[in-house]
């Protein structure tokens, strides 16, 4: 198949290399110069426990070189998604499957403002990744992914050929018509783990171990729990609690992406993710302190950088 991978950075870069592995035509669409020149001279290497793999995909920043494509797969940050739409025009036409694996809420709705509802598949991932340098992506920790049609009368046809897409590059996913409670699911994660790791710079491992941190991530998740199930998703906090500590323990030494982004000095994906559970919260008339703080610490800190 014929794929573009738009955004090369951590995750664009392991899917990238999964799907270029299994003999897909692949295209990294970036913009990021230096990234884009290191695929091109030196390829593109993926590194997971210990061992090595570098691949040839195509590497630009000209979408129209590469032309419509059977999937596209959005890995930017969240405040990058409606830029990133835009430029990716050329590489949609009415066969193309769009696909968001982002977190944060809200992806898809920006997508769907540049590309038609029937054609968006969405939905969240649990693997893990941290660019070591342009090009080279440490792949820190495996997990599931989650698919789904963004548009309720979809059907799911799209979802189980990108299912099958993913499969055949060793990559395990679930396709479900209710992909939005996944969504919410990962958002709690995200919201629990993200803030916590970019303030204090602890890796994922580091916040998993038992003590104040990891109480303060089972709070958040709490929290979070809480406006999940106001609005009416079946989202159970024991799950949820047990998950999170094992997908902290998962990614050992890597870095959460707010982290990553925090030490780079890039805006965060705060407003999306903590963000969207106090937005969801302030709607239902509930409070959330601990996530109204995250929002703000991030906020002050992002600020910072620019004195
Ligand atoms: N890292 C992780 O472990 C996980 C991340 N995610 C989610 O996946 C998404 C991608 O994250 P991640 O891989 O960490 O991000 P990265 O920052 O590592 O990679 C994003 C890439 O997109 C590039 N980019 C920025 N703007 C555009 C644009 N307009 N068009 C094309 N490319 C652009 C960036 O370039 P530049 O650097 O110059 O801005 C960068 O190379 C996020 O929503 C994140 O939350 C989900 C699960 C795990
Ligand atoms: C690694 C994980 C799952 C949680 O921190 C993540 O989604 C991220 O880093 O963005």
């Amino acid at each position: 198949m014929k794929i573009a991978i738009v955004g090369g950075g951590a995750m664009g870069g392991i899917w990238a290399a999964r799907l270029a592995q299994s003999q897909h035509d692949v295209s990294v669409v970036d913009v990021a110069q230096n990234l884009l020149e290191t695929i091109r001279t030196q390829g593109l290497t993926v590194e997971y426990a210990g061992e090595s793999v570098t691949v040839w995909p195509k590497a630009t920043d000209a979408p129209q070189e590469v032309g419509a494509v059977d999937v596209v797969f959005f890995f930017v940050k969240a405040h990058h998604t409606a830029s990133a739409a835009q430029m990716a025009r050329p590489l949609v036409n009415q066969e193309t499957t769009v696909v968001s694996l982002q977190n944060g809420w809200g992806n898809a709705d920006v997508l769907a403002q540049f590309y038609p509802e029937h054609q968006i598949v969405v939905g969240v991932t649990y693997h893990s990744g941290t660019v070591l340098a342009p090009g080279r992506v440490g792949h820190t920790g495996k997990g599931a992914t989650y698919l789904g049609p963004y548009s309720a009368s979809a059907g799911l046809e799209r979802t189980h050929v990108v299912s099958a897409l993913l499969a055949g590059a060793s990559i395990e996913n679930t396709p479900t018509a209710d992909v939005k409670t996944e969504i919410w699911k990962k958002l709690i994660l995200n919201a629990a783990t993200l803030p916590t790791a970019a303030l204090t710079t602890l890796r994922a491992g580091e916040l998993g171990q038992a003590g104040e941190m990891l109480d303060l991530v089972d709070a958040v998740t709490t929290e979070s729990v809480t406006v999940a199930r106001a609005l009416g998703y079946r989202i159970e906090l024991q799950e949820r609690v047990e998950r999170i500590h094992a997908v902290l323990a998962g990614a050992g030494t890597g870095k959460p992406s707010m982290l990553q982004d925090v030490e780079g000095r890039r805006k965060t994906e705060i407003e999306v993710v903590n963000g969207a559970v106090v937005k969801a919260a302030q709607e239902l008339g509930v409070d959330v302190p601990l996530n109204q703080a995250c929002v703000a610490l991030v906020h002050g800190l992002e600020r910072s950088w620019q004195r």
